[in-house]
């Protein structure tokens, strides 16, 4: 329902109204805001043995708890709040006003994935805004986003200082939290997202297959993909076959020409089984994988290197990245706390891309194989597509690898029929060829 004073009224009604003391008020934007604005319970974000900022709340009354982390980026709330990277944590954003373009429907493009949202619902536990747009406008809005929180489910603050909180953050580094709405008593305590299991949580249960039918087959392992990710697989013309986060695609990786492993919420060391079957797969298989973000750090973890959780992580869309193999900067669009220490990665694998605000890893690459990963996300959804290449280059190590395979299948069976000849002509053909 649109809110009570955005209703359409219409001109005629309007031209009989004699202007009235209210009404003139009410045609200041200023008074507009204040009149229709519905008090707005209170609600805070209280630090774990920190500091209590005071807001309102616009979104569910649940009280909530999880890791406080920030981002910088201006546009992308459905994106990111849909992230399932993002489960169990608590979003403030630096970007002041938020809400503004109000929310998108759950529309589907032509590989049936979600159009406006990268997962079908809210995945972070509670967001926090300086100030929240009750009023919103664009043509894919179908709500605010107060109403799609309250239907999530999900706790939102507006009326704090978030520039304090940033500060705080910043300097104590990313930190446990809650969101208390009311005089509600949070039961929850202070959820600790670093401890748990979450990929199990976010990954797909079954498996399933977006554009199927295709020549190129890509094998994904779900670890909390994201749809834009496998609609940049999609639409330069491959087969995705999704698998959950555990599953040992080692048994089935001579069906697929690739192995992509995707972004994810948490420790990347919890994902016990999905290295194991990473290491089995690169040992007995020769094909192309690429990773993104948390699945840069499995791979990274699967050769052998380690990882580090960063002070209060990088969450934006402008990230300086430099490409060591070119020498080229790109701006990247990232939202990770933990990352790869390259002092350790292997000697057969180089640094690919290094961030220049941090100089924290980006990526790296296998000397000889076609195996490559970033810490950053190239299919940037929100954010700039300077490094979309990488699912291209990705894409030519496929048909590369195919191409080879497709050789040593002909020379194989060439080999085979020649054979086959020279025993017939030796007369030591089996019976029946
Ligand atoms: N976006 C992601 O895949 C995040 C990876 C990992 N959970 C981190 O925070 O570093």
């Amino acid at each position: 329902m649109l809110p009570r004073f955005y209703r359409p009224v219409s001109f005629g009604s309007l031209l009989k109204r004699k202007p009235t003391l209210v009404s003139r008020l009410a045609s200041s934007p200023i008074w507009v805001r204040y009149l229709s604005t519905p008090a707005l319970e209170k609600a805070t974000l209280a630090i774990k043995d920190g500091p209590v900022y005071t807001g309102h709340s616009f979104g569910a009354e649940n009280s909530t708890s999880g890791e406080a982390v920030f981002t910088t980026s201006l546009v992308g709330y459905p994106e990111s709040m849909t992230d399932p990277s993002y489960s169990g944590q608590i979003l403030v954003f630096t970007q002041p006003l938020i809400g503004n373009y109000g929310v998108p429907s759950l529309g589907r493009d032509e590989y049936s994935l979600l159009r406006y949202f990268e997962s079908s619902k809210i995945q972070c536990s509670g967001i926090v805004v300086a100030d929240f747009a009750q009023k919103y406008s664009h043509w894919t809005a179908v709500e605010s986003l107060g109403d799609w929180c309250k239907r999530e489910g999900v706790a939102a603050v507006t009326g704090v200082d978030t520039r304090a909180i940033v500060t705080y953050l910043r300097e104590q580094g990313s930190s446990l939290a809650q969101i208390n709405i009311g005089s509600q008593e949070n039961t929850s305590g202070f959820q600790d997202p670093g401890a748990m299991h979450l990929v199990a949580k976010v990954s797909t249960k079954q498996v399933y297959e977006v554009n199927p039918g295709q020549d190129i087959k890509i094998a994904v392992l779900d670890c909390g993909v994201k749809e834009n990710i496998l609609r940049c697989l999609a639409s330069r013309g491959a087969s995705v076959t999704v698998f959950p986060h555990d599953f040992p695609v080692q048994d089935v990786a001579s069906q697929f020409d690739g192995i992509f492993i995707s972004n994810g919420p948490g420790d990347p060391t919890h994902c016990a089984e999905t290295i194991y079957n990473l290491q089995q797969t690169m040992n007995a298989h020769t094909l192309p994988i690429f990773g993104i973000c948390l699945g840069h750090q499995l791979l990274a973890l699967a050769v052998g290197a380690r990882t580090v959780k960063l002070k209060y992580g990088n969450r934006a869309h402008n990230i300086p990245t430099l490409d060591v193999t070119t020498g080229n900067c790109h701006i990247t669009s990232q939202n990770h706390g933990y990352a790869v220490d390259a002092e350790t990665l292997p000697g057969d694998f180089k640094e690919y891309f290094i961030n220049l605000n941090d100089r924290s890893n980006e990526g790296m690459y296998h000397a000889s194989r076609p195996i490559f990963s970033t810490q950053f996300h190239p299919e940037a959804k929100g954010g700039p597509l300077d490094s979309a290449f990488l699912f291209d280059k990705f894409l030519e190590n496929i048909k590369q690898y195919k191409a080879e395979k497709d050789l040593v299948n002909v020379s194989a069976a060439a080999a085979a029929v020649a054979a086959a000849a020279g025993e017939r002509a030796t007369g030591t053909a089996t019976a029946g060829f």
